[in-house]
């Protein structure tokens, strides 16, 4: 679970990281059911995780929900010396499926808050309609509701802790 702050919302997203090997694929397709959100993720080093991409995204076709929002990553950008996929290539393959792209790298921590962060705009946006709804025309009780949240102790949900002791 992670809480981001996106267009002035504050927004959870639960993050599940789905196994690779074959054998768990069973399991994994179970996943993609209730996704609203994907990373589609290859290793910019290995062109077999590259061509993996087109299987992963038929699954993703097969079984995800209609409206899903999909990113094609490229990831371990910082290991440029061992690069086998031309940065060209991945956006080549986003472009012809109408995904956005990053490469990005955990170690480095390249891209990561961006690219989770364009996920969930995409997610918000195709959501528009129920957001709306959720925010409601402004009229007096948000204010009232602004001053009950006021009084949420330190460390609630979605506060920063300024201390962890
Ligand atoms: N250099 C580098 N190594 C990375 C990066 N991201 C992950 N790794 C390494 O790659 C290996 C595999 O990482 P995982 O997170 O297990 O990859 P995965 O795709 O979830 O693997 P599966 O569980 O098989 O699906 C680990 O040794 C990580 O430390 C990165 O951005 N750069």
């Amino acid at each position: 679970m992670k809480t981001i702050e996106v267009d002035g919302i504050k927004v959870r997203i639960q993050i599940w990281d789905t196994a690779g090997q074959e054998r768990y694929q069973t399991i994994t397709k179970q996943y993609y059911r209730r996704a609203q959100g994907i990373f589609l993720v290859y290793d910019i080093s290995s062109e077999r995780s590259y061509q993996h991409i087109v299987k992963w995204a038929s699954d993703v076709d097969e079984y995800a929900p209609d409206g899903v929002q999909k990113i094609l990553i490229g990831n371990k950008a910082d290991e440029e010396h061992k690069r086998q996929v031309p940065k060209e290539q991945g956006l080549q393959l986003a472009r012809e499926y109408g995904m956005d792209f990053y490469e990005t790298s955990a170690c480095s921590n390249l891209n990561i808050k961006e690219s989770f962060t364009r996920l969930t705009e995409l997610v918000l946006q195709a959501h528009r309609k129920e957001l709306d709804e959720l925010r409601g025309p402004p009229r007096a009780p948000t204010l009232a509701r602004l001053e009950e949240d006021e009084q949420q102790p330190l460390g609630s949900e979605d506060t920063p802790k300024t201390c962890w002791c």
